[in-house]
């Protein structure tokens, strides 16, 4: 297997078990909030990385950045590092009408624009859908293990994997709704995608930080979105490391 060439980590610096998300913010909220002798094990590219323990189990918080082409990069390095297990726990705008800001999308697969994402070169030299389903098994336990601690907030449903956040528009999160999906975020049809080519289990988690919908946009505060990442967090690990 290759070595990672941006992720500062060495061997044994990354936990079988990862929890992975897009902003450094959070890495680090979730890594010293949650996380027993969190020690940061890279931070190359602002990317900060952080291994401790939750529960008694080893656990890596990694931060993967905006966008699914540098995303990818981050997960492979994971991969190549020791990961076995890869949640990624972000945030989403909700195009569903049923969701509220703070509610939880469990991902049960991911769409995106042909070719976009980072991933299509994976699949040689013509091109063919590849397969961006997360691991079912973890999934399920994981849509349990939330519904069963954060309630009603918590559905499972396909989501938009979108390259373009400046370019979302009203007419274009109507067609997504329409095909089915429940929210719309930049990674998870890469992280699936690579999942099944390098051999790893993934999962995808997301808050709901704002809403997409025909009467008009909102978004959450910070203050807010902070808390629920710490509690999302919280019982996220609690499921993991509790055996799914
Ligand atoms: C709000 S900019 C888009 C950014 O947010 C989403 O996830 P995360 O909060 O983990 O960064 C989205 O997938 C993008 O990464
Ligand atoms: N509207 C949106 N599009 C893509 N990613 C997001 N993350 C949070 N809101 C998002």
């Amino acid at each position: 297997m290759r070595k990672p060439v941006h992720l500062e980590a060495g061997p044994g610096d990354v936990a079988p078990l990862v929890v992975a998300v897009g902003d450094p913010g959070r890495a680090e909220r979730l890594a010293t909030g949650l996380l027993e002798d969190a020690r940061l094990v890279s931070s190359a590219r602002g990317l900060k990385v952080y291994t401790g323990s939750f529960n008694g189990s080893e656990v890596t918080i990694a931060t993967h950045g905006i966008g699914g082409p540098s995303a990818a990069v981050v997960f492979e390095e994971l991969r190549m590092l020791g990961a076995e297990v890869l949640v990624r726990l972000g945030t989403s705008g909700g195009l569903s009408k049923d969701l509220r800001l703070g509610d939880v999308v469990v991902a049960a697969g991911a769409g995106c624009y042909w070719g976009s994402g980072g991933s299509i070169q994976y699949a040689g030299e013509r091109p063919m859908c590849l397969p961006a389903s997360p691991d079912p098994i973890l999934t399920a336990g994981i849509y349990r293990g939330l519904s069963s601690r954060l309630g009603d907030r918590v559905v499972l449903a396909p989501v938009m994997s979108s390259d373009a956040f400046y370019a979302e528009t009203p007419e274009a999160a109507g067609r997504w709704r329409s095909l089915g999906m429940a929210a719309v975020e930049m990674e998870l049809h890469t992280l699936f995608s690579i999942s099944w080519i390098r051999g790893f289990r993934s999962a995808g988690v997301l808050i709901v930080s704002d809403l997409l919908l025909p009467e008009g946009f909102k978004r959450i505060t910070p203050g807010e979105l902070a808390r629920r990442e710490v509690e999302v967090g919280r019982a996220l690990l609690e499921v993991l490391t509790g055996g799914v």
